[in-house]
């Protein structure tokens, strides 16, 4: 974390390298247009929005650097921020890494923020960033959830799988993007964790850290599945309507 001689930088690493085999074929889902935008772009619009984000390094698919760098050039997007764009890995896991790598000196909040989560409002990324300035390792934008959770053992042959636990709702939370980190706190989680975590909070509590939630927003939707593309196309329209936007 930084001294209090010098103001704080934040860098965003956005990992955009996977495939989408959820969404179906066709492009790297990163590529894929909302409203006539490859989402990459929206992804790289909303970390850019904040104005505590000076550097924005965008994990390629591990073929597409080239093209996300003419993505990038061709589309409106802040003079104040800088972007990097690096070629991904096999794991989401491995493409952040890649990003980190990538982060010149300096920077003292980073934020990690899925490409497939192209539409988060801007107060849900500074609400992110403040909460790392005030001295937390890690936080995670969360929302509560609406349907009940079970816990099951999973079964090879397909058969019924037996529920095994029904956990506490109330305490449950679901986790958005952009996470964020004291730099050198993930640096340090992403060097020393070795198992398969599916977000890099995950690796902060395995160091025994603490991680804290702020809310999130029913915006900051991940892009999974085709009906997704139709709620995004939709929460786009809307901010049209609203907007102008
Ligand atoms: N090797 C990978 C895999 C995933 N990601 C990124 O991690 C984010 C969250 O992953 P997810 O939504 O699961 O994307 P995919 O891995 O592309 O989806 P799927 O599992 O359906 O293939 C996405 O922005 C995705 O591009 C990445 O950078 N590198
Ligand atoms: C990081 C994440 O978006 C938090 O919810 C999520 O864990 C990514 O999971 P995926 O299976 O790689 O989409």
């Amino acid at each position: 974390m930084s001294d209090e001689s010098r103001p704080f930088r934040t860098a965003a690493v956005i990992p955009a390298a996977g495939r989408g085999v959820r969404l179906g074929p066709g492009a790297p889902k990163a590529l894929r247009a909302l409203n006539g935008t490859p989402m990459l772009i929206h992804a790289v619009r909303a970390m850019a929005a904040s104005r505590a984000v000076s550097l924005v390094v965008v994990v390629a698919p591990p073929d597409g650097a080239t093209e996300v760098k003419h993505l990038l050039a061709e589309h409106a997007l802040p003079d104040r921020t800088d972007f990097l764009v690096v070629p991904g890995g096999e794991s989401r896991q491995e493409s952040v890494k890649l990003g980190l790598d990538a982060l010149p000196p300096g920077f003292d909040v980073v934020l990690v923020h899925d490409a497939a989560r192209p539409l988060v409002p801007v107060d849900t990324v500074d609400a992110v960033i403040e909460a790392v300035r005030e001295g937390a390792p890690a936080v995670v934008p969360a929302l509560p959830l609406a349907d009940t959770v079970k816990q099951v053992e999973p079964r090879a042959d397909g058969s019924p799988e037996p529920v095994v636990a029904t956990p506490e709702r109330a305490r449950l939370r679901a986790v958005q993007t952009p996470q964020g980190f004291d730099h050198d706190t993930l640096v340090r989680a992403h060097e020393s964790v070795t198992e398969n975590v599916t977000d890099d909070a995950g690796m902060i509590e395995q160091l025994g850290l603490p991680v804290v939630v702020v809310p999130g927003h029913e915006e900051a939707f991940k892009v999974t599945r085709p009906l997704d593309l139709v709620l995004a196309e939709a929460v786009l329209a809307r901010r049209r309507a609203n907007d102008g936007f």
